[in-house]
């Protein structure tokens, strides 16, 4: 595979989406392969019907172990219908989440176990792992409070989770950067948004110079 896989994460409100959004603008131009944006839970039509039931605040039964297999379901369709096609073709894929997520969420958020978590997450992927990842840096607090201001009646079911929640979250993602030092690096995520796109675009080219024209 010739491609590059890069991922972005952290808590809810970090700005995740807004930053690939804005370094769209120009990023394109800068890179020697072409780019896509893409997103978890969803990414493909499968995947998006299950971010659906997911995220579906009438959905107050779900179990956590079923939640869990269904956020791998999604990215194992997603994987094999959208990002190893691309990565095959040579692009770049951004995907607005990924694997970290559900080992923050579920593993810990929902105290699943990492590896537990980590386990579904190979047989759903077929251990396709990102070549980076971005982790968006917020205090969880400040991050729900931007999506209360942005959206203050429509909180999806992962949103509308308590305070402790998110910050457990937290903590696991402090988990998994300590286990993958080389992989994740860490934005300043509560800084202004032209400089969150700028420390982003820099790490990228630190850690893949290769990709750059
Ligand atoms: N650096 C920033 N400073 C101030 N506000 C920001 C910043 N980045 C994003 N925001 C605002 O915060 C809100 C949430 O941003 P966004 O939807 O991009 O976050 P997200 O990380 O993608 O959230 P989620 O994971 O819940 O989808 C938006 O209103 C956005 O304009
Ligand atoms: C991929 C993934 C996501 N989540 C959670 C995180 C968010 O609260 C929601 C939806 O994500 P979005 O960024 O608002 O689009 O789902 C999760 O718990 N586990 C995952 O694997």
């Amino acid at each position: 595979m010739s491609g590059y896989l890069i991922t972005f994460e952290g808590p809810d409100g970090a700005g995740k989406t807004t930053i690939i959004n804005e370094i769209m603008k120009t990023f394109p131009n800068e890179v020697k392969h072409p780019v896509i944006v893409t997103r978890e839970p969803g990414g493909s039509k499968i995947s998006e019907t299950i971010r659906d039931i997911i995220l579906d605040p009438n959905n107050k039964e779900m179990d956590d172990r079923t939640e869990a297999l269904l956020y791998a379901a999604q990215r194992g369709q997603h994987v094999n219908e959208v990002i190893r096609p691309a990565l095959k073709e040579n692009k770049i894929v951004f995907s607005d989440r990924y694997i970290d997520s559900s080992l923050a969420y579920q593993g810990v958020g929902r105290e699943l176990g990492i590896n537990e978590v980590q386990m579904i997450n190979d047989f759903a992927t077929d251990h396709l792992t990102p070549d980076l990842t971005l982790f968006f840096d917020i205090d969880p607090a400040q991050g729900l409070a931007r999506i209360e201001k942005l959206r203050p009646d429509n909180e999806d079911r992962l949103e509308q989770e308590k305070l402790a929640f998110h910050e457990k979250v937290y903590r696991g993602y402090q988990q998994i950067l300590k286990k993958y030092p080389d992989r994740i690096k860490v934005v300043d995520a509560s800084a202004p948004i032209s400089d969150v796109v700028e420390q982003s675009v820099k790490i990228i080219r630190k850690q893949l110079p290769e990709i750059f024209k």
